[in-house]
């Protein structure tokens, strides 16, 4: 299988486990890898035949906007099966990063993967 990026995505949205993170917004950074076979796209050049990563990042902010959770691991599980059931992705590796959520570390999150990765034949 191809893969279709969306690296270093900036998604704002209310998350945490304490009553403060549930009065702001914070920004989560996500990193998204979705497998398709590219080849129908590239044989047509036509963008309805692969998976839009510009349609999906504006998904993705609207996802953001509209959700609250406590957790990193909500909003990725959550996202994932969002994004698999609407496009129809066999597989994706989602990371998603929570910058300054510890001080002393450069970043933490999570990273899921689901689904299944086929060869590209
Ligand atoms: N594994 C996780 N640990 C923690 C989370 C989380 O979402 N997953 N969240 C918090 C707090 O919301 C923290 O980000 C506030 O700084 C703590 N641990």
């Amino acid at each position: 299988m191809d893969l279709v990026l969306i690296e270093a995505l900036k998604v704002d949205t209310v998350i945490g486990v304490y009553d403060w993170e549930r009065t702001m917004t914070q920004t989560l950074v996500l990193d998204l890898e979705m497998a398709t076979d590219i080849r129908p796209a590239a044989a047509r050049d036509a963008v309805d035949e692969t998976l839009d990563y510009a349609a999906i990042s504006e998904r993705i902010a609207d996802f953001g906007a509209t959700q609250r959770f406590e957790l990193v691991e909500t909003f990725a599980e959550r996202l994932a099966e969002t994004l698999r059931h609407e496009y129809a992705i066999p597989w994706l590796r989602l990371t998603l990063r929570k910058p300054g959520a510890v001080p002393a570390a450069g970043a933490v999150g999570v990273r899921i993967e689901r689904g299944t990765r086929e060869e590209t034949p």
